[in-house]
Order: C-alpha cells, then sequence, then structure tokens
C-alpha cells in the first residue's frame, strides 16, 4: 500500500507526517498539490500547517489545488482520507467533511497540549485506543469547529464525532475535535497524532491513531 502526504505551499507538518507514517513501515511519499492523479494511493495525508499562507480563511484557496481532485476522488472510492489540523480545514473547505473551523473562540493562536476523549472507539481511527482519555498537542488559530443544528443532529445519529476535547480550547461545538464523513473513511482532526508518536518526544499517545488504520488491512491494499 502507498500513504501520500500532499504538500502545499505553506504546509509546515509534511515530514512530521512522513516519518510517523514512515516509523509504522508504511511506505509513504511527500506528493506535490499540483498532482492531480492520486490513483495509486491507498491513503492519503493533509497535513498541518498554512496553506496558501491562511490567506482568505484557512484551506479556502488549498481546496482549488489539482491534488484536491484526486482528493475528492478517493474518498468517492472509499480510499482513506485523513486530514490534521490545516488538512482538517481544507476538508471542511472541499465539503468532504461537514461543518466548519472558525477562528478560535478567544483570537489568537494556541500551542498547548490538551486532554481528548475519544468519544466513538469503534471508527477506522480510534479503533487501537485502549484508553477513552489521551494526550495530543495542538497548534492552530482557528480550530473552532461549527456545523448547523441539522448536521450536529446528523454527526450524533450516525456517531461521526470521534473526539472531543475535555476542556475545550477554542470554542468548538459540543467540544468536537476531530470527525469522520458518514461513510467512515475520511477524517479530520484539530490536534496532532502525528506529533505524538515518539517517547523522545515525551507523548506516544498518537500511536493507536496510526495502529488504528494499520488494522484496516483490507482498506489498505487497494492500490497494491
Ligand atoms: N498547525 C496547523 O495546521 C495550523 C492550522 C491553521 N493554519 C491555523 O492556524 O488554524
Amino acid at each position: 500500500m502507498r500513504a501520500a502526504v500532499i504538500n502545499f505551499p505553506g504546509s509546515n507538518c509534511v515530514l512530521d507526517m512522513y516519518y510517523a507514517l514512515k516509523d509504522f513501515r508504511l511506505d509513504a511519499e511527500i506528493v506535490d498539490a499540483n498532482q492531480e492523479n492520486l490513483d495509486g494511493f491507498s491513503a492519503i495525508f493533509l497535513p498541518g500547517g498554512f496553506s496558501y499562507g491562511d490567506y482568505l480563511r484557512t484551506g479556502a484557496i488549498a481546496r482549488f489545488a489539482p491534488a484536491m481532485k484526486g482528493v475528492a476522488k478517493a474518498a468517492k472510492d472509499g480510499r482513506l482520507v485523513v486530514g490534521i489540523c490545516n488538512g482538517f480545514q481544507i476538508l471542511t473547505e472541499a465539503g468532504l467533511l461537514p461543518g466548519a473551523l472558525r477562528e478560535n473562540a478567544k483570537p489568537g493562536f494556541i500551542c498547548d497540549e490538551i486532554t481528548l476523549n475519544v468519544a466513538n472507539p469503534d471508527s477506522i481511527f480510534s479503533s487501537a485506543y485502549d484508553k477513552l482519555q489521551i494526550t495530543l498537542p495542538i497548534a492552530h488559530g482557528a480550530g473552532n469547529y461549527y456545523a448547523d443544528a441539522q448536521t450536529l443532529a446528523s454527526l450524533k445519529a450516525h456517531q461521526q464525532i470521534i473526539f472531543t476535547y475535555e476542556d475545550n480550547p477554542n470554542g468548538s461545538l459540543d467540544d468536537i475535535a476531530g470527525i469522520v464523513n458518514q461513510a467512515g473513511n475520511v477524517f479530520g482532526m484539530m490536534p496532532h497524532p502525528e506529533r505524538a508518536v515518539d517517547s523522545l518526544l515525551g507523548n506516544t499517545d498518537g500511536r493507536a491513531f496510526f495502529q488504528s488504520i494499520l488494522q484496516r488491512k483490507d482498506l489498505l491494499t487497494h492500490a497494491d
């Protein structure tokens, strides 16, 4: 299986994600955002950062990058699509995940470690967690998740809320930190599991996120 990490101009977590995937022995490649065809990849990761300088709105320009055509096709095919932080913002802007990420309720960039609840431990992206509270780093200025009442009700009805904040740092609706689409194959979250995979860095609570994905060998063989 091959995994792509999409590099938009302004992405700054490309290598964090690339090395995390390599650490789990995934065949990862960094792919330029100008590449439209992503057919050969079983899993596509949109990393954190400030794509296109966060101009207009976070993710608002990145959604028009050629690679997003390939990402949309992968999502439709049932392949795995993961957006972390700016990647989550891009996926909502592209309409591949519901809702939007707004400026933090208290304006400003937050760089911290926070406690998360694993709200749905049965998803493709959380099944390997054997505890329901974890700690992960956050680093964002626009992590304030919003959705209208109907969308929120639908997220709840379909168990699409995967991670929530224990102490909401940014004003997110219902403490939402990470969600999946209704089909379960497209995921986005504001915290950074890829920065918490090595005990040398003081936190390994991101490891089970990648282990969850690895458990789904059935989904990872698409392009082999
Ligand atoms: N770490 C990130 O991906 C930052 C996301 C985004 N640019 C923000 O500040 O909200």
